[in-house]
């Protein structure tokens, strides 16, 4: 399965400049790729247009041949860099993590998630605690795709290995596709078979 943008230009309204400019890039589920480059070049905006969670660009997005669904189930999940962002205030994890699917102990052990923590709100718990959530909402059984916007920068250096480890583990048991941000070099040379360099557009 191939995730696939052509051509892809993106202009956020309210900036004067384009931020993306005839990007393409071609990604299949048989490699974890690496997405590196400078900050603030677009990484986590491509990220969003890839996941479709940002629509309004010019050119094409496709996976497994098809335009990305519109409504319902994402089969590309993104990881935000930013949980909190991203989830709702009112509720409690338990309900933010059942959105989207039904989460096993094993699977809570796994990303190392505490009972206790279900029953609290999105700002009762650590940014760590929070993108451990993240990541594991990510996984619903029906993901065909991982884009993880350097999910790893709020944790510390030991638990980031353990989350990578567990997600890489099941990324290849799944046959998922995996897309890396990164600021990391050597991270992104230790487990990416390919990487990526998204050159500024002021630079071009
Ligand atoms: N919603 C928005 N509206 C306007 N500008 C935005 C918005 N989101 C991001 N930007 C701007 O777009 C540019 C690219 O941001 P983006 O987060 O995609 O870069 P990045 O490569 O992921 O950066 P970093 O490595 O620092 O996370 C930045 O200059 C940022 O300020």
């Amino acid at each position: 399965m191939e995730l696939k943008a052509t051509n892809i230009s993106f202009k956020y309204p309210s900036a004067k400049k384009y931020l993306l400019k005839n990007v393409s890039i071609e990604l299949d589920n048989q490699k974890v790729v690496g997405l590196i480059g400078d900050s603030g070049s677009g990484k986590s905006t491509l990220c969003k247009i890839l996941s479709g969670y940002v629509t309004n660009y010019e050119g094409t997005v496709t996976f497994d041949g098809k335009s990305l669904p519109k409504t319902g189930f994402k089969p590309v999940q993104l990881i935000y860099q930013h949980p909190e962002k991203v989830m709702n205030p009112k509720w409690k994890m338990k309900n933010i993590l059942e959105e989207s699917w039904d989460v096993n102990d094993d699977m809570l052990k796994e990303f190392g998630i505490q009972k206790s923590w279900l029953t609290r709100f999105p700002q009762e718990l650590s940014g760590g605690e929070l993108q451990r959530f993240s990541v594991l909402r990510s996984l619903n059984p029906n993901t065909k795709f991982l884009i993880a916007d350097e999910m790893t920068t709020m944790l510390d250096a030991i638990t980031q290995v353990q989350i990578l480890d567990s997600v890489l583990k099941i990324v290849k048991e799944r046959k998922m596709g995996f897309l890396l941000v990164s600021h990391d070099m050597d991270l992104v040379d230790t487990i990416c078979d390919d990487k990526i360099y998204l050159k500024d557009i002021n630079e071009i």
